[in-house]
């Protein structure tokens, strides 16, 4: 059996990993050794068999005994860690979730469902370093996969509503708790129907601006708000976020030397969990619609085709419908008025699930499977 070392099991990225690959049976087939940055020797998480006390996450010659590490541990933990292990002699495959080392020549973003061949020409050439993407450009590419896979796509400008999730556990506990402060600053009024509405608005706007409101995290108001800037400025005056669409994307699909344009806004609102863009795509055919579906819905398991119907949007397409599941469903798809190459799409994904976890459980099985 592989033996298999785990870093960043215990934070949220980590424990939905730890969740997915108990209902897949995962541990089952690898022997696996659980690290800490922080609880060495305590014991280890309950997996259904005997596991060994933690491992100390910075202690090479531990880590140099794993066939394959998977760490959910973040950015530093990857930059302090890969290049001495790597120096140290070690071989063995690293699956990360990170993005540090997303861009490396030496490394594939993996998601298998869009770049298999791109995943396994790379094992045969002897590639050792595979990381997740970004979580809003591997949903987007489950989404649209079919369309990019049939070279049917010129440009697409993603414009995302993404969850609080994104930003760290903390955030989404902020999030819930600015819900809860507005809505206690409110609650006589909202116990008594005959009050004014403007009483109430105004209330909740002084709140969101005292100083007072729980802001910690985010810096700002998200409840009853939203924040049109996602993680540090780039010179093109794009932020991080926006940027890594078009080169994560291209990497993804093979496409590094002639991509194809992607970019758009990338904005934070108070979702939990999930990720939601608005695309336009310009196709570089008149497709009708049916066929753009068909197209689509067959591409991968996950992906599902939401009819552009108001009733079935209301209840398919939202954060609320897919948080927690493995689904990726678009809808909203019609002709723009800018040309029949025009179309719009709204799609939904679980950015912990497909946009963070489930890559990186997948790359796994197909090291196991090899
Ligand atoms: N959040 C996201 O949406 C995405 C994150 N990522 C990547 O994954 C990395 C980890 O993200 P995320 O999972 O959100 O980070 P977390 O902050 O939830 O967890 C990171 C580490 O913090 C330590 N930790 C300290 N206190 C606690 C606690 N009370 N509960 C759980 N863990 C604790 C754990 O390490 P230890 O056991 O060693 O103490 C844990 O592995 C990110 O830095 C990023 O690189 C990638 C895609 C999406
Ligand atoms: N930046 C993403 C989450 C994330 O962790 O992205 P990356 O894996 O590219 O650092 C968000 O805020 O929603």
């Amino acid at each position: 059996m592989m033996n298999v070392g785990l870093v960043g099991w215990r934070g949220m990225v980590g424990s939905v990993l730890m969740q997915r690959m108990q209902e897949e049976n995962d541990f089952s087939l690898v022997d696996t050794t659980f690290f800490t940055t922080s609880q060495a020797g305590q014991p280890g998480p309950d997996i259904g068999k005997p596991v060994t006390p933690l491992k100390d996450a910075y202690d090479i010659d531990a880590l140099k005994a794993m066939d394959v590490i998977i760490t959910c541990q973040g950015g530093d933990y990857t930059k302090a860690v890969f290049e001495p292990l790597r120096e140290a002699g070690w071989q063995g495959y690293w699956i990360d979730a990170a993005s540090s080392l997303r861009m490396d020549d030496d490394a594939i973003i993996v998601l298998d469902p869009v770049n298999a061949d791109v995943i396994s020409q790379g094992l045969d050439a002897g590639v050792k370093t595979f990381v997740g993407g970004n979580c809003t450009v591997s949903l987007l590419l489950m989404a649209i996969g079919g369309l990019v896979e049939k070279g049917l796509v010129d440009w697409v400008s993603p414009m995302t509503y993404q969850a609080a999730s994104g930003a760290g556990a903390r955030n989404m506990r902020e999030l819930i708790s600015q819900m809860g402060d507005l809505r206690d600053e409110v609650k006589a009024e909202l116990d008594d129907p005959a009050s004014a509405i403007l009483d109430i608005d105004r209330k909740v706007a002084d709140r969101m601006r005292n100083g007072e409101f729980p802001t910690d995290q985010f810096g700002v108001p998200l409840a009853g708000s939203l924040i049109p800037w996602i993680d540090t400025p780039m010179p093109s005056g794009q932020s991080r976020e926006e940027w890594k669409a078009e080169v994560e994307a291209n990497k993804i699909i093979g496409r590094s030397e002639s991509p194809v344009p992607i970019d758009g806004l990338c904005v934070r609102i108070g979702a939990m969990r999930c990720h939601s863009q608005a695309l336009t795509i310009k196709l570089n055919k008149d497709l009708p619609v049916s066929e753009i579906e068909s197209i689509l819905a067959s591409h991968n398991d996950w992906v599902k085709v939401i009819p552009n119907d108001r009733e079935i949007t209301v209840e398919e397409l939202t954060p609320t419908k897919v948080t927690g599941t493995l689904s990726v469903p678009i809808g909203r798809i019609r002709k723009l008025s800018m040309g029949p190459e025009y179309i719009s799409a709204f799609t939904v994904g679980d950015q912990l699930l497909w946009g963070a976890a489930e890559p990186l459980r997948r790359m796994l099985r197909i090291l196991l499977d090899k």
